[in-house]
Order: C-alpha cells, then structure tokens, then sequence
C-alpha cells in the first residue's frame, strides 16, 4: 500500500492542477541533484533514462527494477516536497496487469515514492487499471516511446500522419480512462500534443511536444549541459557543466603537477587539534 501522506506535492495535487499554471517538472536520479531540484520543481521523475544518461547503456532498455529502486530511493532522501515519480523499466510490466501491480507494489514500497510511470496506451491501459486498483498512482507516456526504440527502428516523431494522429487520440483517452493521474507526451508534433492537451482531463506533461501542455519535462543533465552523448533538438541548455568540469579538472591536474595543489589552506600543519582515536 501506498505510505501515509507526508507533506509532499502528491500525484493528486498534480491531477488539479489540470490548465492552470505549468506543471515543472524534471529527472533525478542522484541524492545531491535531487536536493537542489526540489525547491524549484513540483515533479522529480526517476526516470529510466539514468540507464542512458548516468549508466552509460546504448538504450533505456539497459535499465532493471533494482537500478530504478536504487535511484528512487535516493531522490527521495535528497528531496523533500518534490511529487517523487519512478519509472518502470522494460520487461517489469508489459506481460500482464498482475506483473505490473507487482513491480510498481516494489517501487512503491522499496522507495517510498508517489507514484510510477509507464510507456504506453491503448496496449498498456489494464496495466494502469491493475496498479490503480492497488492504490497506486501512475503517470502515463505515449508518444514517442523510448523503451520501443528496438521496435520502432529508432526514435521516431509521432503525429505526422492522419493514422497515427488518430492512434494518439486512442491512446491518450486509454490512459486516462484507465485512471492515469497524469501523462507525458514525448517526441509528437506540436499541434498534435496541443490538440490532445485539450481533449483529456489530466494534465499533459510535454517533452518535445508543444508549451500547451499542461507541465514541461527535461533529462536534467541535458538541461545543465552534463550529457555526453548526442543530445536531443528540442533539448535547451541552461548551463554547460561540461565546460565548468573540463575547466575545473585541467586546472586541478596543472596544480597537482606543479605541486601548487595542496596548499597550506589545505594540508594539516598544526598541532593542537584533536587526534582521532
Ligand atoms: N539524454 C537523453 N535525453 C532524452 O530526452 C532522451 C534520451 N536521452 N534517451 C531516450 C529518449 C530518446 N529521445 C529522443 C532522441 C532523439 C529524438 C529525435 O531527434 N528524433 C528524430 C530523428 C529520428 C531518426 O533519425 O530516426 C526524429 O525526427 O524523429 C527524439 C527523442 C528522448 N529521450
Ligand atoms: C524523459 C522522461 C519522460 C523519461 O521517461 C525518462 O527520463 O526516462
Ligand atoms: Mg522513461
């Protein structure tokens, strides 16, 4: 069962918040970045792009149950108010509603989270239905759906054709009718995520979508700069801590090699401190 409420943004709270103020929302996976995330966002989302972004796997289908609960657990020691959402990862949940309920019961009570998230529609809605029915709260994702990358022969924008519009209006009102508290919208055409944002009662959360959504998610390290790899086109960076790092690490490694690094601020040169014993 879900734990007692605490003073946390809950996945309720969300839900109301359906066309009022943008929902902001971000990715965590670590205790440090969760602390500074928390006072700004009302969404932290564990999701199972850490595979990708901190792992260093080719896909998200690198991510397991235990690397999810691992990073779930440590958000949630690093934040405080932040609405906790974990992702299920590939092959925890697509084989039945009882193997669904079963993986987000363990997310849920390993990590003390608010609610899970899970890829897909139409195909997935008795899954939704199932975790639901335990007491749990579960965001959707359609769209662009990553953990289909294999299937899908890349990641492909949804919503070009008249076909495939028509297969997101099924799949967003699935989720919702399955008792989602709220869906992300990944990777589809602008007017598309802005048409469907105005169809269903819940509060549509974009990435690579449309600012009609309801809420906006990032991958936290390719808003701040930290990945590596190829970063998606409707990625902004704020911040470039690559070059903050590379900078920070050339001028340690010139300091260590000329003996500048330690100095006297930071060696023990004293005596009247007290020994440990
Ligand atoms: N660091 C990171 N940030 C992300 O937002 C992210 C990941 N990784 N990994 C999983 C998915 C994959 N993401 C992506 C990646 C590329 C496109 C993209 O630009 N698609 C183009 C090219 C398609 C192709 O050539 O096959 C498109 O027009 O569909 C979209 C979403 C978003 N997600
Ligand atoms: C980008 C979001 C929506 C996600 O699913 C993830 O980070 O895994
Ligand atoms: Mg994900």
């Amino acid at each position: 069962m879900v734990p007692a409420a605490d003073n946390r943004i809950s996945a309720e709270d969300i839900r109301r918040r359906k066309g009022g103020v943008p929902i902001v929302c971000l990715t965590a996976y670590t205790y440090p970045v969760a602390r500074i995330l928390d006072p700004h966002v009302d969404l932290l989302l564990v999701g199972d792009s850490v595979a990708m972004v901190l792992h260093g796997h080719a896909t998200t289908l690198g991510a397991s149950l235990e690397m999810m609960v691992a990073h779930g657990q440590a958000v949630m020691r690093g934040s405080a108010k932040a609405c906790v959402v974990v992702d299920m990862p590939t092959g925890s949940y697509e084989d039945s509603p009882a193997q669904a309920a079963t993986s987000a019961r363990r997310i849920v009570e390993e990590t003390g989270c608010q609610a899970v998230k899970l890829e897909g529609g139409v195909d997935m809605a008795a899954q939704i239905s199932a975790i639901v029915a335990e007491g749990i709260p579960v965001m959707g994702h359609i769209g662009l759906q990553p953990q289909s990358v294999e299937k899908d022969g890349g990641y492909k924008i949804k919503g070009r054709t008249e076909e495939n519009i028509a297969a997101l209006f099924r799949d967003a009102e699935a989720v919702e009718t399955a008792g989602a508290f709220s869906v992300v919208i990944e990777g589809t055409m602008e007017a598309v995520a802005a048409k469907l944002t105005r169809h269903i009662s819940i509060p549509t959360i974009g990435i690579g979508a449309s600012a009609d959504c309801d809420g906006q998610i990032l991958v936290i390290d390719d808003m701040v700069g930290m990945t590596v790899d190829r970063v998606p086109i409707f990625v902004k960076e704020y911040a470039d801590l690559r070059s903050v790092i590379a900078d920070a690490a050339a001028r340690y490694a010139a300091e260590v090699r000329s003996r500048a690094f330690p100095g006297p601020d930071h060696v023990f040169t004293t005596t009247s401190g007290k020994d440990e014993t």
